[in-house]
């Protein structure tokens, strides 16, 4: 009955602008309170300690920019007047972010303190002013798209990165919105702005921040749930979640949080893709630099589920997202929106929504598992990566692929380290194998690493035990006669097949797209092949390795024989599934008709 004055937010007149209703306040309770049960949010104490290392960043700036400023000779009113911010964005900006999280921060200085100056002096600036031993870990990386450095101050992780402005100083009350202020700077440095000039946007453009951040929360930590949370593989990551969200909250101004939980899947299900998300109207500006546009520029227009970041220059967040990942993304979208439906009329709770995926205990029977392998835990940080950033590429030419209907690749990589002792455990440990993991470590998640180290440090420290992190644990190694110590990331992708017309049979071979793909990994100017190595290797459902599995989940097994006279067992060579002809009489259901099919080695030669 009530309506509010229907003020337009974004692009179109919002849907409905109805006041909540009593039970839709009540859903908010239960939904903050199963986010609590979740651990989504952190201790007061805990935001205390990010306030007060932020404090700390801010002064290093100041005292960075001072030093810098007087180094290039500036007067001393102009060294003094010099001023620097620290600005922040990502999940801690959105005010979305969790025990885990770390700090996306964003130092300015004015137009006289380069980025060279920043790696220079910054850190041994922030080891001078930091409390002793506050400072866990600095790793600088000023090659990366987006010079960074790394580092763990007062257990909290911190992304950190710089930018200037062109301008003598930059005082307190600076914000980033002026597109002038980008004038003068080039690519990189209009990149290191733009995190905060997008969240900084995307709060500006939701009705109510506070509901934004209740709705925000539950849909990441649904699709980290769903594993379709990574902008690397193919799924939106962190930014384009906020603004799908954000889209809905000005749909409905005045909804409470899990309101616009449940609209969030019906209008994103239904979405007229590849039309755009977009928050406001794309703005030109005043650089000639590339603002998204698929009226001009060609590569724009394969863009399918387009979600288009508000600051200018406005870019597409999903450039990465494949046929498969958005049939993926589509199927979640439709289970989340069902869930909701009885979540609201009191058939299910949140807690269902955001139970766990399923993707190694059901989803699928054909896996392709992709090893990047190094000798040096210091390579295979940097090979993993690289082969992580090329996976799309596969996933796109598996999907190019008539028989496939789904290629999803799991969002995170597998990290294991091994010690083999002969030529063929290294070549299994190489191919993806689980048989040969050094004693005394155990398989980690990329990404979750970080978190997972920084947890069990604090843990230990809490419990003051003796048992190391994940971090710390060193491996002995081993040479020579002895043995060998192998570092390696395993991605899979999980494969549904199309439905086999009667009589037909055809065959899986992705020796050529594997070999592409290789090929494009092993291109990439770091590549050194006496250290690093790639494989990729089918896998069937009932010999995946145990450790991708949780306690508690049942893992696939192997499908009953219904063949009395067979000469291999299923299985026996993942690679060769039920190469014999039978007839269709014997098969049962689809996944039968799948194994008919003849799926040829994909291992690289
Ligand atoms: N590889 C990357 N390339 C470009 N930008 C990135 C990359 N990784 C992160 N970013 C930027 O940094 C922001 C924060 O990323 P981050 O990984 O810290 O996630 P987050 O949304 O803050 O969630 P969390 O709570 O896990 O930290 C992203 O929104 C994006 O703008
Ligand atoms: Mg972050
Ligand atoms: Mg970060």
């Amino acid at each position: 009955m009530a309506t509010a004055p229907a003020r337009q937010w974004g692009v179109t007149p919002p849907i409905a602008s109805t006041l909540p209703t009593k039970d839709e306040l009540a859903a908010d309770d239960d939904l903050i309170a199963e986010l609590k049960a979740q651990n989504n949010f952190e201790l007061p104490a805990e935001t205390e300690r990010r306030k007060q290392v932020l404090q700390l960043l801010q002064r290093v700036t100041v005292e960075f920019v001072q030093v810098v400023s007087r180094n290039k000779g500036l007067s001393p009113a102009a060294v003094e007047a010099s001023g620097g911010k620290i600005f922040t964005y990502g999940s801690y900006r959105l005010g979305v972010y969790g025990p885990g999280s770390d700090i996306d921060t964003l130092v300015v200085g004015p137009k006289h303190v380069l980025i060279e100056d920043f790696f220079a002096e910054f850190p041994p600036i922030l080891e001078r002013m930091a409390p002793e031993g506050a400072i866990e870990k600095m790793t600088p990386v000023p090659d990366a798209f987006v010079p960074i450095i790394k580092l763990e101050l007062c257990g909290i992780s911190i992304d950190l990165i710089f930018a200037r402005l062109v301008l003598p100083s930059i005082p307190m009350n600076l914000d980033l919105k002026n597109n002038d202020y980008l004038r003068g700077l080039d690519e990189r440095e209009v990149r290191s702005l733009n995190g905060t000039r997008v969240t900084d946007e995307i709060l500006e453009l939701v009705p109510q921040q506070k509901t934004f951040r209740l709705a925000l929360r539950a849909i990441k930590l649904w699709a980290q749930r769903r594993a379709i949370y990574s902008n690397i593989v193919g799924f939106p990551g962190g930014v384009a979640w906020a603004m799908l969200v954000a889209r809905v909250c000005q749909l409905y101004p005045q909804a409470t949080g899990s309101v616009i939980v449940g609209k969030f899947f019906k209008i994103m299900e239904r979405w007229k893709w590849p039309q755009p998300v977009l928050l406001k109207q794309i703005e030109d500006g005043p650089l000639q630099i590339k603002v998204w546009n698929p009226s001009i520029y060609h590569g724009d227009r394969f863009h399918l589920m387009p979600i288009i970041t508000p600051a200018y220059p406005s870019m597409c967040a999903t450039h990465n997202i494949s046929l498969s990942t958005k049939a993926v993304i589509l199927r979640e979208l439709h289970r989340g929106g069902d869930m909701v439906d009885r979540i609201l009329t009191k058939q299910l709770s949140w807690e269902d929504l955001f139970a766990r995926h399923t993707f190694f205990t059901h989803d699928y029977k054909y896996y392709l598992s992709i090893t990047a392998s190094s000798r040096t835990k210091e390579a295979e940080s940097v090979w993993s990566g690289l082969v992580e950033s090329k996976l799309r590429h596969l996933v796109g030419a598996l999907d190019r692929k008539p028989i496939i209907a789904v290629a999803h690749p799991f969002p995170k990589g597998f990290e294991r380290v091994h010690l083999v002792a002969n030529e063929q455990e290294m070549d299994a440990v190489k191919n993806g194998s689980t048989q040969h993991q050094a004693k005394g470590t155990k398989t980690e998640m990329t990404d979750e690493t970080k978190d997972a180290a920084h947890q069990a440090a604090v843990q230990n420290t809490l419990e003051n035990a003796e048992v190391p992190g994940p971090a710390e644990i060193k491996v002995e190694e081993k040479n020579g006669n002895d043995g060998q110590t192998v570092y390696t990331t395993t991605y899979y992708i999980g494969l549904e097949l199309k439905p086999l017309e009667p009589g037909q049979s055809r065959s899986l071979d992705i020796s050529t797209d594997s070999q592409i793909f290789k090929a494009a990994c092993t291109s990439w100017p770091g590549y050194q092949e006496a250290v690093m190595e790639l494989a990729v290797t089918h896998v069937r459902n009932f010999d995946l390795p145990e450790d991708v599995f949780q306690p508690g989940e049942t893992r696939p097994s192997r499908p009953k024989k219904k063949v009395v006279k067979r000469a291999e067992t299923a299985g026996q060579k993942s690679a060769e599934v039920a190469g014999q002809k039978r007839s269709i009489g014997e098969l049962d259901d689809s996944t039968e008709a799948a194994a008919k099919r003849r799926v040829t080695s994909a291992t690289p030669a």
